[in-house]
């Protein structure tokens, strides 16, 4: 497969620079908001934004079960920031009936890195990424509390995970498609190609 199909969640976040990252990694990208547009994906998106509108509306859109579904048959996906939250066995401090998909054995913590930190860069080492380390943009971001033994840490940044990969699932706190770097989602391409 040269150019796999890849869909990014569009219930609400920056769908649109995922869409263009996508592109300049040389998918065939296109938003995806309904259960039957999940059909015929190589792979999905879950953009960063706010985890508990995108719980709301994904049940909403009744898309919460059916992508549960597809991520445990391995669909591969990439969640950035809300998307990773989404991506989340467990939240440790989830708003009340908010539903995360799941996929990876991880907990996390939302808006982990405070107030006196709600927004910052800052240059991020990525296993797997060569050519040095990306620009974090950090987003009132998530970090990962513990992980289990599937899951293999990509990235820290001050002590804190901020970057996993579980089988097809792979997770950042930060948002590599604010930056114009395209490295992770190429990182991301070439998993779906793998899993085809
Ligand atoms: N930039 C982001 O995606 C922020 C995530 C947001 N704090 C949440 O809980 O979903």
């Amino acid at each position: 497969m040269t150019r796999p199909t890849i869909g990014v969640l569009a219930l609400q976040g920056d769908v649109r620079e995922h869409l263009t990252a996508l592109a300049a990694a040389d998918a065939a990208a296109g938003p995806v908001r309904r259960p039957e547009e999940l059909a015929g994906l190589d792979g999905l998106v879950i953009p960063g934004g706010e985890s508990t509108t995108i719980s709301k509306l994904a049940v909403l859109f009744r898309v919460m079960e059916p992508l549960r579904e597809a991520i445990r048959a391995g669909l591969p996906v990439y969640g950035s920031c809300a998307g990773l939250i989404m991506l989340a066995d467990k939240i440790l401090d989830p708003r009340s009936g908010q539903e995360t998909f799941g996929g990876i054995d991880m907990i996390v913590r939302r808006n982990a890195f405070g107030r006196q930190n709600e927004s910052f860069e800052a240059a991020v080492e990525v296993s797997g990424v060569e050519g040095g380390p990306v620009e974090g943009v950090f987003i009132r971001a998530p970090w990962v509390e513990s992980v289990g033994a599937q899951v293999r840490v990509l990235a820290e940044h001050g002590g804190h995970v901020v970057a996993v990969r579980q089988g097809n699932a792979l997770a950042t706190s930060f948002h590599p498609e604010l930056t114009g770097d395209h490295r992770v989602h190429e990182l991301f391409v070439a998993a779906v190609r793998a899993a085809a």
